[in-house]
């Protein structure tokens, strides 16, 4: 029997993976879908034109990226509302107005006018039939130190010339939003319980977890 089956996993869920960046999401969304046979929503960090230029620049592009991402976001969440769902999606569209938007406007970064453009926007079309809620958003948290040395040793360049205390402010913030986050079911997990790259088992042991959490009160 499949690990989907076993743990009673819906055929047609969307399991989202939040937390700041480094954290671990990507090679969370390739080892559950792996285990589940499901598909995958990624972001595209290699060809986003905007991305480098933010980084050098966050008061020029930082309007830009946000439209960028909301725009590729919407049409992922289309694709895996057409496809029936069945998905594991690298992080969530809340993250990108409650944390990243909301972080530049309270910085400076984004201008007052620039940030309501872009939360009407996306209230707009957030709240559309195109927008299913996930079956669950696990939100992956960790020691800033470990966050940081996983941002080093991936190696993106744009990444690692940004100030310690951008991924600061980022990760405070990141605590501050998922105590406060009701749009669907959550899941936390630290980094330091698991280990997807070196334990073969890990994996079994956050479906079952999952399983919990979509179905609070059936005994597995
Ligand atoms: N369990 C783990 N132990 C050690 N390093 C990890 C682990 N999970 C992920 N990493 C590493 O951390 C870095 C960031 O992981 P990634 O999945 O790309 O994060 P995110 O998608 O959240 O930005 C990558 O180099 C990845 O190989
Ligand atoms: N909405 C966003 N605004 C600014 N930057 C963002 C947004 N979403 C993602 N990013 C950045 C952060 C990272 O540099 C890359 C990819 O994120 P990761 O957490 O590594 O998957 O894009």
């Amino acid at each position: 029997m499949n690990l989907r089956a076993k743990y009673n996993i819906p055929e047609n869920a969307i399991i989202t993976i939040a937390g700041t960046v480094g954290v671990g999401k990507s090679t969370m969304t390739k080892s559950l879908a792996k285990a589940l046979g499901f598909h995958t929503s990624f972001e595209n960090v290699d060809h986003n034109p905007y991305l480098d230029k933010f980084y050098a620049d966050f008061e020029r592009w930082s309007f830009h990226l946000q439209i960028y991402f909301l725009a590729e976001r919407f049409k992922e969440q289309k694709r895996m509302f057409e496809q029936g769902g069945g998905f594991i999606q690298d992080r969530s569209i809340y993250e990108d107005t409650g944390i990243f938007a909301k972080m530049h406007s309270d910085k400076g970064t984004m201008t007052n006018v620039d940030y309501e453009t872009y939360t009407s926007l996306f209230d707009a079309m957030v709240m559309t039939p195109y927008f299913p809620h996930p079956n669950v958003l696990i939100y992956l948290e960790g020691d800033l130190d470990d966050i940081i040395n996983r941002i080093q040793q991936r190696g993106r360049e744009m990444e690692q010339k940004t100030p310690i205390s951008y991924w600061e402010e980022m990760h405070g913030r990141y605590e501050e939003w998922i105590n406060t986050f009701t749009s669907c079911p959550v899941l936390r997990l630290n980094i330091n319980e698991y280990d997807l790259l070196n334990d073969e088992q890990a994996v079994e042991s956050i479906i079952e977890r999952i399983a919990h959490t979509i179905h609070p009160k059936v005994s597995i």
